[in-house]
C-alpha cells in the first residue's frame, strides 16, 4: 500500500520539537510503502502537509519482516516501537534527536506505550527515553543519545566565509563549528540561503552543519550558547537534536572538558544537552499540534 493510495484516507499527526517539525504516520505493521518521492511530496510546504521530516511509527519486528530493516538494531527488541525517520527530501537518516522526543510523546499520548520510560528504536540503535510530563499537546522528554564521537576536523563554506569545525558522529554525521567571538547577532545575520559547502572527502554521505556561539556562563553559573543549523536532506531548520548534541560535544571539547551541561538557544526554542564520557542526553519539549486525514489522490 503506497501512502497515496489508502482508500479510506490515511491519518497523520503534525508535531514538532523546538519547531523542527514532522509528519507522524502510525503504521504498526509497516504496511505503507514510503518511497522518497512520496515522502518529499508529503513534506513539501506547498504540495503536501509540510514538514522538515517524517516519522513512521512501526514495530521494529514488522520493519524487519517487511525488509525495511535488515535486522534488529543493537539493543532494540522486535516489540519496541521504531522511529523510521525520513528527511524532507525523502532521504533516510540514521537518527533524529528532536524526532525521538516527538515520537516518544506520540506513542505515550496515544497509549501505544503506557510507561514513562521506554526504548525507541532508531537506525543508530536504541534510544531510551524519559517522559517527564505529557498531555495530548505538550510533553517534556529526555532522550539518551549515546556517545557523541569526535572524529577530526573539517571546514564548511557558507557564502564567502569558511568555518572550521569538529566532525562529530551522533549516529548521523555532523560538522559542529564553535566560532570564536561569534555573537548572537552575528549568528542571526549568517546567510544560509545559498546553502553550505562541505568537503565531500570528509563526509562521503553528507553532513549536518552547526554554527555555535562560544558558551558563556549565565547568572546561575550554567553554560549557555546559541546555535543555527543547516541539515542534510532538509536545509536550514529551527532546531536539530543530534546537531545540538554534536555542538555541545565540540564546545565542551574546546574548553578541555569531556563532560558537562549546556543550555542552547536555537531559533525554535531551547534545549539542555548533557555530555558524559559514556553517553549524552538531550532534554526538551515536544508538541503535537494537529490531527488530519490524507485524502485519497492528494498527490495527483
Ligand atoms: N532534525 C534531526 C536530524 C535529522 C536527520 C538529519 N537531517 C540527517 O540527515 O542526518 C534531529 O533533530 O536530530
Amino acid at each position: 500500500m503506497r501512502v497515496s493510495s489508502h482508500q479510506s484516507g490515511l491519518r497523520f499527526v503534525k508535531g514538532h520539537g523546538t519547531q523542527n517539525d514532522f509528519v507522524v504516520l502510525a503504521d504498526p505493521a509497516a504496511e505503507l510503502t514510503l518511497d522518497a518521492e512520496m515522502v518529499a511530496a508529503l513534506c513539501d510546504r506547498q504540495r503536501g502537509i509540510g514538514a522538515d521530516g517524517l516519522l513512521r511509527v512501526a514495530r521494529t519486528g514488522a520493519l524487519v519482516e517487511r525488509g525495511v530493516l535488515d535486522a534488529l538494531p543493537d539493543g532494540v527488541a522486535a516489540d519496541d516501537w521504531f522511529m523510521d525517520y525520513r528527511n524532507g527530501d525523502g532521504s533516510i537518516a540514521e537518527m533524529c534527536g528532536n524526532g525521538v522526543r516527538v515520537f516518544a510523546h506520540y506513542v505515550r499520548a496515544t497509549g501505544l506505550v503506557d510507561a514513562d520510560t521506554f526504548t525507541v528504536g532508531s537506525r543508530a540503535g536504541a534510544r531510551p527515553v524519559i517522559i517527564h510530563s505529557f498531555d495530548d499537546v505538550h510533553a517534556e522528554v529526555t532522550v539518551e543519545m549515546g556517545v557523541a564521537r569526535l572524529d577530526g576536523t573539517s571546514v564548511v563554506r557558507i557564502g564567502d566565509d569558511i568555518y572550521p569545525g569538529a566532525k562529530v558522529d551522533v549516529g548521523n554525521p555532523h560538522l559542529a563549528c564553535v566560532v570564536a567571538d561569534l555573537t548572537a547577532d552575528d549568528l542571526a545575520a549568517v546567510d544560509f540561503t545559498a546553502g553550505v559547502v562541505i568537503e565531500p572527502g570528509d563526509f562521503p554521505n553528507g553532513a549536518n552543519v552547526e554554527l555555535l556561539t562560544p558558551p558563556v556562563e549565565d547568572a546561575d553559573g550554567c553554560l549557555y550558547a546559541r546555535m543555527r543549523v543547516f541539515e542534510r536532506g532538509v536545509g536550514e531548520t529551527r532546531s536539530c537534536g543530534t546537531g545540538l548534541v554534536a555542538a555541545t560535544r565540540a564546545a565542551l571539547d574546546a574548553r578541555g572538558q569531556d563532560a558537562g551541561e549546556l543550555r542552547i538557544g536555537i531559533p525554535g526554542g531551547e534545549v539542555t544537552v548533557t555530555i558524559r564520557p559514556d553517553g549524552s542526553t538531550l532534554r526538551g519539549p515536544s508538541a503535537l499540534v494537529a490531527d488530519g486525514v490524507l485524502r485519497p489522490g492528494w498527490d495527483r
